[in-house]
């Protein structure tokens, strides 16, 4: 490491040329919900076990670093009149520029998501889209950062309108009511319904109509691990759920949605954002185009999400047939957009939380959000 560079306005320089020898920026620290877990606080046997996975925490803070970066300096041209692929694509760039880009080592960990309106997530232009975002619009701008795997997934919403400003602030303090209760030990109900009852608590008028804000009860946030974005546990935005607890040197990605629809999203619209199995092992692929894809799939992505203009990106061409066999043949796994009814509004906001054993960090919390 040489001398540290100090970051330009717009930002160009990596981030680990920023930050000498690992000092990146420590997320908010917070206690582990609940008073069992007051002896966490104090032992001195929990702040040598938080020192033991040094290298996790510094590759989480330097892609967290990135993503508070990159979402400050995008937020001036998240504006009304400006084409989604442009957002998506600028976003991207970036994130790739600052960490910077190395294979599988550092790079996203799944598209740059825009999500408008009803549509909740999983949406983001693929190539020749031409929609524009319009000044009546919330999107949901939902990316993710990985080092060595260590992955921040992160969202925040844009609107224009002052009359969804209860919409937006309702998942914001959901969210934020999630990440309070979350804990080593703390049961993924409990958050379930303290989130739910934040949410409910706002009410939106849109239109002279009156809506309460209701939680999206079949989204979740979800555990989180080394190359893979969800790893098995759901956080629910309702209560009702299953008495699983957290864990010590768990990570996990608080979202939740908020929305003046039914508060239950569908899969619709075409499909952008795919992701190989993580258990997959090989699969045989008989077409001869589709083989040759995975193969391209495999090496560039490896498990970790892709969007379809990736695949562009990295000279592919006429892949959808190929591309539509990897998926019927499991290979390759589609999430298509998760939409509640058309007309509806959805707000979303995401951190990613470190249970470590002494504390939780939050730590892809900005000045932002
Ligand atoms: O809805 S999820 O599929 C999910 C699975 C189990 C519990 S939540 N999903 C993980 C994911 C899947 C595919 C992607 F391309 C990107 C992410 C949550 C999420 N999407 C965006 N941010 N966080
Ligand atoms: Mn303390
Ligand atoms: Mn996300
Ligand atoms: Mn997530």
């Amino acid at each position: 490491d040489g001398p540290e560079i100090p970051q330009t306005d717009p930002p160009t320089v990596p981030v680990f040329k920023v930050y000498p020898k690992k000092s990146f920026p420590v997320g908010e620290i917070q206690e582990h919900w609940g008073d069992f877990n007051t002896f966490r606080m104090t032992s001195e046997e929990k702040r040598h076990l938080d020192r033991l996975d040094e290298t996790m925490i510094y590759d989480l803070r330097e892609a967290a670093a990135i993503h508070k970066t990159v979402r400050q300096w995008a937020r001036p041209f998240i504006k009304p009149g400006v084409p989604l692929i442009d957002i998506a694509t600028k976003i991207e760039q970036k994130v790739l520029e600052l960490l910077p880009k190395d294979g599988l080592n550092k790079g996203m960990a799944f598209p740059c998501g825009v999500s408008l309106n009803h549509v909740a997530a999983h949406y983001t232009s693929n190539p020749g889209d031409k929609w524009v975002l319009g000044e009546h619009d919330i999107a949901k701008i939902d990316f993710g950062v990985h080092v060595n795997g260590h992955i921040i997934d992160s969202a925040f919403s844009v609107h224009f309108d002052s009359e969804l400003d209860p919409l937006s602030e309702a998942a914001r303090e959901a969210t934020n009511t999630g990440v309070k209760h979350c804990g080593a030990d703390a049961y993924i109900s409990d958050i379930g319904e303290a989130i739910q009852e934040v949410m409910e608590s706002y009410e939106v008028t849109l239109n002279g109509k009156t809506h309460s804000v209701r939680s999206v009860r079949n989204l979740s946030g979800h555990s989180v691990q080394k190359y893979l974005i969800h790893a098995g546990k759901s956080v629910p935005l309702v209560r009702g759920g299953e008495r699983i607890r957290m864990e010590e040197g768990e990570v996990f990605a608080i979202e939740t949605f908020g929305t003046t629809g039914k508060g239950f999203v569908r899969e619709d619209l075409d499909t952008s954002h795919y992701m190989r199995p993580f258990d997959s092992g090989h699969v045989n692929v008989r077409m001869g185009k589709a083989r040759g894809l995975l193969k391209v799939i495999t090496e560039n992505f490896g498990t970790l999400a892709f969007a379809r203009r990736w695949l562009d990106d990295l000279g592919e061409s006429r892949y959808l047939l190929a591309l539509k066999h990897l998926v019927d043949c499991g290979a390759v796994e589609p999430y298509p957009p998760l939409c509640d009814v058309r007309g509806s509004f959805v707000s979303q906001f995401e951190h990613t939380v470190y249970l470590r054993p002494s504390h939780k960090e939050v730590l892809s919390r900005g000045d932002d959000y």
